[in-house]
């Protein structure tokens, strides 16, 4: 799976994700402070979502978990796995059982306890043959279905965030964390600060212009901004 210069802002809001590129060939776990946008690039990376600019190249089958898996479904478990079954054409498999589910097969999902329905939404997503993608996937899993979950990922391709470090020895990408804030004045170019790499918002405020960016690109767009004639007010 590629996801290639991938760029996300929601409506008119500041970028969450800025010209990242990405290739998913075997486990890869993805990290980064809350809020830096590691459910955006998951939902992007299963098609749930759009970039705003970027492509994505997928293989057929992409297995889902998101980080929170409806809990108000009428269907069965049986029923649900069953359906997700003839969608993916795949036969069923056993990580049910690997993974100690013991809620009821039977009834509503909606009455299942959080851990068991977690190990519903861990069945469907592995019941696809190419990759997974996983969102938060230990959340709710007693401690002997979370070590099971990390033997289940091996010699899997998967995109998967770990927050709590289950997976020390796979390929790790990490959505920088953090900001640097840089008030600018006699700024004449607003679209095209907005346009430079890293900077994730531009807001005019009164005679100055805040710009938030990318720790990693702020010495780039500091540069840039003094060539464009902008004074600098301060970097925090
Ligand atoms: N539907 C939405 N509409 C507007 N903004 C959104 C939406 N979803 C997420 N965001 C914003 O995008 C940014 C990244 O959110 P996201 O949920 O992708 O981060 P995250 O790294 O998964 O966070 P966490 O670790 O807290 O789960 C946040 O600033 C969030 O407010």
């Amino acid at each position: 799976m590629l996801l290639d210069q991938v760029s996300k802002r929601y409506g008119r809001g500041p970028w969450v994700l800025r010209d990242l590129t990405l290739e998913v060939s075997g486990l890869t776990v993805l990290t980064g402070a809350n809020g830096t946008g590691k459910s955006t690039l998951l939902k992007i990376a299963a098609g749930v979502l759009k970039p705003t600019s970027g492509r994505v190249s997928r293989p057929a089958s992409v297995g889902y978990v998101p980080e929170r898996f409806p809990s108000d479904v009428k269907m069965s478990a049986s029923a649900y796995l069953a359906h997700m079954g003839r969608i993916r054409r795949a036969e069923a498999n056993d990580v049910l059982e690997r993974l100690g589910f013991v809620g009821s097969m039977t009834s509503p999902m909606a009455e299942l306890s959080k851990g068991n329905a977690q190990k519903v939404a861990l069945a469907q997503a592995f019941l696809a043959s190419d990759v997974l993608v996983l969102d938060e996937p230990w959340t709710g899993l007693d401690a002997s279905a979370a070590a099971e979950l990390v033997s289940l990922l091996e010699e899997r391709t998967a995109l998967v965030s770990d927050h709590e470090g289950h997976l020390a020895s796979a390929t790790r990408v990490d959505l920088a964390g953090g900001h640097v804030t840089i008030d600018l004045s006699r700024v004449s170019a607003l679209d095209a600060l907005e346009a430079l790499e890293g900077v994730r918002s531009v807001q005019a405020r009164g005679s100055s212009v805040r710009v938030v960016v990318a720790p990693d690109r702020s010495d780039q767009v500091l540069a840039e901004a003094l060539r464009l004639g902008c004074s600098v007010r301060s970097v925090r």
